[in-house]
């Protein structure tokens, strides 16, 4: 494995169902990283997760911290927090806790101790009778008290209480603090999370995956530019995803220095420029059909069959 890389995948491809197929998708995830997965409803990031995390065999070939994802130890050397886990229902905190320890040479009890008592876990109780963000909450602490170096978690927010989700962030930040090597893959919804956690963002649509894209790079190319007038075809201009004439007229860019050059040709006069926020650009990003695929397409780092 390249040290540099914490997680390697390689020509991943799974079917599922008759309808769907996921890949095929390349991808490498530098070591030390936070790496946010977005992508709309059904486009695949579960199954993406799963196969990552070595759930169940398919094409392609998943490197984790120098194992394969499919092998004993490679599974033993990354924490997973899946999207749903019925295998653990049946069983109490306490159950899991106690094979863990005895099983993981990662197993950290001051850790577990410390999570219990913050997200105010009952340890008698089966998974199966706590609410959906206190389960979210047993397995979190279950993973994240294992010390590894990298951490793969399935929309982790979700169904966790404000207090919650604040207890949890500041857990994976110390993760990072802590640990130079520690890396983080997770899947979300949420910008604001996006904004707040990650070093790099991995667009899934349709079963593939763009290669990561720093976050500060969206910012750079995602701006907004105030105009005093229209311009002819500004419609058309380089990078122009919408042009809006509320508040005032306004271009919406993906590719603000194209954009800019493209205006300052034709002698526009801009009034000002803004960052637009994660909030604002990342939906649109989901919703345009090729241009993020084209943006890595055109610097080389993806292949051709990402674009069918
Ligand atoms: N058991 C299944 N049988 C058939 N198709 C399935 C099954 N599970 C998932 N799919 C299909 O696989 C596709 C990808 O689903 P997946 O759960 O990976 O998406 P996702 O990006 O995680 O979605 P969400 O944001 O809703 O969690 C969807 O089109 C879904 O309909």
């Amino acid at each position: 494995m390249n040290a540099m890389h914490t997680l390697t995948c390689k020509n991943i491809v799974r079917q599922v169902g008759n309808d769907f197929t996921l890949g095929p998708i390349n991808l490498e995830i530098p070591t030390g990283t936070v790496t946010a997965v977005i992508g709309n409803n059904g486009a695949g990031k579960t199954t993406f997760f799963q196969a990552l995390s070595g759930d169940y065999p398919g094409e392609g070939e998943t490197n984790i911290l120098g194992y394969n994802s499919h092998h004993i130890e490679g599974k033993a050397s990354f924490s997973y927090v899946p999207q749903s886990f019925p295998e653990f229902h049946p069983f109490r905190l306490q159950q899991l806790r106690d094979f863990q320890a005895a099983h993981d040479e990662t197993w950290n009890e001051a850790l577990f101790q410390l999570y219990i008592q913050q997200f105010k876990l009952p340890m008698n109780k089966r998974i199966q009778d706590l609410s959906v963000g206190m389960q979210r909450k047993a397995v979190i602490a279950l993973q994240l008290s294992r010390e590894t170096s990298f951490l793969l978690l399935d929309e982790p927010f979700a169904g966790l209480d404000m207090e919650g989700q604040t207890q949890f962030e500041k857990i994976l930040l110390s993760k990072m603090e802590g640990n130079p090597q520690c890396s983080i893959v997770f899947a979300t919804h949420v910008a604001s999370e996006v904004g707040r956690l990650a070093d790099f963002v991995v667009i899934m649509k349709h079963g593939k995956a763009s290669t990561p894209i720093e976050k500060d790079t969206l910012r750079q190319q995602w701006k907004r530019i105030w105009l005093t007038k229209p311009m002819e075809d500004m419609e058309d201009a380089p990078g122009v995803k919408k042009v809006l004439t509320e508040p005032a007229l306004q271009i919406i860019t993906n590719n603000a220095p194209e954009t800019e050059t493209w205006l300052a040709n034709r002698g526009a006069e801009v009034v000002k420029r803004t960052t637009l926020d994660l909030y604002e650009s990342l939906p649109l990003i989901l919703n345009e059909e090729r241009n993020t695929f084209e943006m890595e397409k055109e610097r080389g780092v993806i292949s051709d069959d990402i674009n069918d």
